[in-house]
């Protein structure tokens, strides 16, 4: 029994254990289920919340699922929880960084709020780049953990344009409008920024409050049936600008100012209200092509209610009432809240404020130092040159030299200012451009001296720095013009071939290849140019063809003319090439110019006093600018901008070289005289100075070869003993002590002060014969002798003739026994004697003189002569046989070298200073050279 009972109990013990093993089971499994019910409710919540959006589950969890339900409650801390992670970053750091951004993007007008700056005249210049941020209110992101909020702002000027969607509600599209408006205009000194407004709807009262600004001219209120209008204004001025101010090659106005520091053209806001509906067609597409080049001129378009679709930047603000409104920069999460707009009292008494400025400042008379930047020579000509030359409205008035607009005609009758206005352009690129960005080369035709300022004077040391060279009283000297000419032909090649080495073939290129290269632009001014083309002459014509080839190929080598003329309708070498008068793309027209505008343009006619049409358009009529011309050449003007400027110079600054035509270059002060030295094998005889750049000296080589003497030929004693002195002088200086001979001649009472003058110079270093009329034969067969018995060793031996010819009849005596005579000797002296290194230079006062000196046979023996009062067809034997044209003048002679020469040359006679005061300084000069 005992066995059995037990049995039973562990079977019953058993199927307990079994039992709760099951009831265990099941109840883990029910537990299981649960959770994965509650698991189930949640993430269904989850998924609903996430599809409602944390934020609304948070404003109305009811519409989601029961708040009281814990799994929705789980669900919902979760939510919370992620998008507090989410946002952690934004959250801490966003809007306090977009606060500071915004600081630093919106400054003043920009981004602070109305209170602060409305009402006051902004003062920025347009120079400098725009605020790239426009505050219009404050944004929040609705489902933001913590609703932080920050600015919220719109890019504009250079930029980007703006579309505006309204909710139909007009008005807070027109408040954020006009408040941007207003920040745009209080930021800049008034006139930077231009209104042109049109509103589909109505004729006025769109912006009420900025209507002010009308009269000033700088809101345009267009009526709403003529958007045609508004447009094509806005598109004159994109074309106008691309045409004028984008000239130098720059892509937009904003580019053309952050180079030259400077902004010709102010911004322009066309702003457009629309009702939803389409424009027409072609309006449409006219919209769109301003929307697509404007924002390069300035020129940005704020649309209301208006389609806008181009590849250019726009910003969109859709508002959602209430004065919110979503934006684009700002993106779809936020929300913003449009600032609080300023009463309609203020907004009227500030842009009558700002209206009244910009008429002050117009009317304001604008002075030559409003030409001149504040800080000097800090722009750079690698794209071109810019600078103001007069104001309309108080506004500067550009020109441009560059590529694309490389030449300047300016022209005007005498008086009209011409030379004022040069001063006035030049002041304005001198002080814009250092003398490494910027070379002038100065002429001027006229009589008078005006452009002698630019060189170091008795009374003002200072001088131009950017001058290089300065020619005045040239007007009988063309040859001047034609050594400019040929100059600046010769500099173009030579860059052209510096930029070939580099591959490239514009000196903007090469300037890119090569920066530690000086390649400064060069202006040569010519004023009264038509003096260069006055007669039909050999100097007309190569002054053409150099005037051609510098006006065609300058441009893309940085060589730009500026060319003035009192009338220009007369140059043939103007109307009869269209090649040259084409390159001269800037017109400028003072009152009453004939010719330099196109032939259907008037507006020269009509120009007030001290007024000029500026043109980059080849004169024609749309290309007009007026500007009005500050004086430039009074006192304190020009002169003490170039003070200021020389001032800047160091110490080893040169002067630019004068090139005075009323005076003699002196012979002392002249670099190829001062560096002659005695260390040269073939010294070479100075007779005068050419007409170059460089203010050459002519020189002659004396070198132990026949025909090496020197006749001069003309009957003016001035010019004669000027050319005798410095051939002597300059040898003497070549030579040391006792190293060369001289025989002086003085055969003219005339001349015996000129001969002693020399003659007291030349003592001082070396042995110096001074013979009169009544020796010279003796002398002369003396020398003649002497020749036979030379040898190379010998000293060279110079034999001076002052008015050879006035011993002619003497030396035509022969000796009676002999039977050979003092010309016989001198003939054997100038055949025989520069083998012998014997050399006469000497002075016949006429052609036909020299003639009877050499007899019957060839002139050869006379290999170089100056000759000066001689015409041209007399001298033709000595010039092989060629035809001269010359006409002699006062003070020039026509030098000739057989050896070098192909055609003559004129050359201006040194100052040997005056035969008394001036010589010990001559004295000093010979000697420093020599020992
Ligand atoms: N913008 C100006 N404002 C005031 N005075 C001016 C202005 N332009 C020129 N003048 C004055 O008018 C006079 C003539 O000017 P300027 O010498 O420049 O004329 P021009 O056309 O070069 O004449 P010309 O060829 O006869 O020399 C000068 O006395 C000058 O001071």
């Amino acid at each position: 029994m005992g066995k059995r009972n037990d049995r039973r109990d562990r079977v019953r013990a058993a199927v307990r254990r079994l039992r709760s093993s099951v009831a265990t089971a099941l109840g883990a499994a029910e537990n299981e289920h649960a959770r994965v019910i509650a698991e189930c409710a949640q993430q269904e919540f989850a998924l609903r919340i996430a599809q409602a959006g944390t934020a609304t589950a948070e404003r109305d969890p009811q519409e989601i699922g029961d708040p009281a339900d814990v799994a929705f409650q789980a669900a919902m801390r979760e939510a919370l929880a992620d998008r507090a992670e989410i946002y952690a970053e934004w959250t801490t750091e966003g809007p306090g960084q977009l606060a500071q951004l915004m600081a630093e993007a919106a400054p003043g007008s920009a981004g602070l709020p109305w209170p602060e700056w409305l009402g006051q005249v902004g003062a920025r210049e347009s120079a400098a780049p725009p605020p790239e941020l426009w505050r219009i209110g404050t944004a929040v992101v609705p489902d933001s953990p913590d609703r932080k909020p920050f600015p919220a702002a719109v890019p504009l000027l250079d930029e980007a344009h703006l579309r505006i969607t309204t909710d139909g509600n007009a008005d807070s599209a027109e408040a954020l409008v006009q408040d941007l408006l207003l920040r745009l205009l209080s930021h800049f000194q008034p006139g930077a920024v231009r209104l042109h407004v049109w509103d589909v709807a109505q004729l006025t009262g769109t912006l009420p409050g900025l209507y002010p600004l009308t009269r000033a001219g700088l809101l345009t209120a267009h009526d709403p049936t003529r958007l045609d209008e508004m447009l094509d204004a806005l598109s004159d001025h994109i074309r106008r600008i691309h045409t004028s101010a984008l000239l130098g090659g720059h892509t937009s106005l904003r580019a053309l100012a952050e180079e030259k520091g400077h902004r010709s053209e102010p911004w322009r806001i066309g702003v457009l209200f629309g009702n939803g509906e389409p424009l027409r067609e072609e309006q449409q597409q006219q919209l769109q092509r301003i929307a697509r080049s404007g924002p390069a001129c300035g020129i940005h378009l704020i649309v209301v209610d208006m389609s806008l679709s181009v590849s250019s930047a726009i910003e969109s603000v859709r508002l959602i009432g209430e004065d919110r409104a979503r934006t684009s920069t700002t993106g779809p999460e936020a929300v913003v809240t449009l600032d609080e707009s300023p009463s309609r009292n203020e907004v009227t008494k500030a842009c009558t404020t700002i209206g009244e400025a910009f008429l002050a400042r117009r009317a304001r008379v604008r002075t030559f130092e409003d030409l001149v930047p504040e800080q000097y020579w800090a722009h750079s000509s690698k794209t071109g040159l810019q600078a103001p030359v007069g104001f309309n409205e108080g506004e500067p008035v550009w020109i441009t030299l560059g590529d694309s607009s490389p030449h300047t005609l300016i022209g005007g009758p005498s008086g009209s200012g011409k030379t004022n206005f040069l001063f006035g352009m030049l002041g304005g690129l001198a002080a814009r451009y250092s003398p490494d960005e910027l070379e002038l080369y100065l002429l001027d035709f006229k009589e008078g001296v005006s452009f002698a300022q630019f060189t170091p004077g008795k009374r003002d040391p200072s001088w131009l720095p950017h001058a290089q060279l300065v020619g005045v009283n040239v007007n009988t000297d063309r040859e001047f013009g034609l050594a400019l000419l040929r100059f600046l032909a010769d500099e173009m090649r030579r860059r052209a071939e510096a930029a070939k080495e580099h591959e490239v073939t514009k000196l903007e290129e090469l300037r890119t290849e090569n920066p530690g290269g000086r390649w400064p632009r060069i202006v040569a001014v010519i004023d009264e140019f038509q003096y260069l083309f006055a007669d039909r002459d050999n100097v007309t014509a190569q002054a053409t063809a150099l005037l051609e080839d510098v006006a065609r190929r300058g441009r893309s080598q940085g060589i730009h003319l500026v060319l003035a003329s009192q009338d220009v309708s007369g140059i043939e070498a103007f109307w009869g090439k269209p090649a040259i008068f084409e390159q001269f793309i800037l017109r400028i027209a003072l009152p009453k110019a004939r010719r330099v505008l196109g032939e259907q343009n008037q507006a020269a006619m009509e120009l007030p006093r001290w007024h000029a049409v500026v043109n980059h358009e080849s004169g024609v009529k749309h290309g007009n600018e007026i500007a009005r011309v500050p004086d430039a050449t009074a006192r304190n003007t020009f002169d003490a901008l170039q003070l200021e400027l020389w001032k800047q110079l160091d110490e080893s600054a040169a002067p630019p070289r004068l090139f005075d035509g009323s005076n003699l270059p002196v012979l002392s002060t002249l670099d190829d005289y001062r560096q002659l030295s005695t260390s040269v094998s073939t010294p070479k005889a100075l007779l005068g100075q050419i007409i170059d750049v460089d203010g050459t000296a002519a020189a002659v080589r004396l070198t132990r070869s026949p025909g090496r003497n020197i006749a001069v030929i003309g009957s003016v004693r001035v010019d004669a003993v000027s050319v005798l002195g410095a051939a002597a002088l300059s040898l003497a200086r070549q030579h040391r002590r006792g190293g060369i001979r001289f025989t002086v001649a003085s055969l003219l009472d005339d001349v015996d002060d000129d001969a002693r003058h020399i003659v007291d110079q030349l003592r001082e270093k070396h042995e110096v014969e001074l013979v009169g009329l009544d020796d010279i034969e003796q002398t002369l067969t003396e020398v003649a002798a002497s020749i036979d018995g030379r040898t190379g060793a010998d000293i060279p031996h110079c034999v001076l003739l002052y008015a050879a010819d006035a011993a002619q009849t003497t030396l035509e005596r022969k000796d009676p026994t002999t039977r050979v005579s003092g010309v016989d000797h001198l003939r054997k002296i100038l055949k025989q004697g520069p083998e012998s290194r014997v050399h006469v230079i000497g002075w016949w006062r006429s052609v036909q003189r020299v003639k009877n000196t050499l007899g019957m046979g060839p002139v050869d023996d006379i290999g170089a002569w100056v000759a000066f009062d001689v015409h041209g067809q007399e001298l033709a034997t000595f010039a092989a046989g060629q035809i001269v044209s010359w006409s002699p003048r006062a003070r020039r002679g026509l030098f000739f070298d057989r050896a070098v020469h192909s055609r003559p040359e004129v050359i201006l006679p040194f100052d040997l200073g005056e035969p008394q005061p001036q010589a010990t300084e001559q004295t000093g000069a010979l000697e420093e050279a020599g020992d």
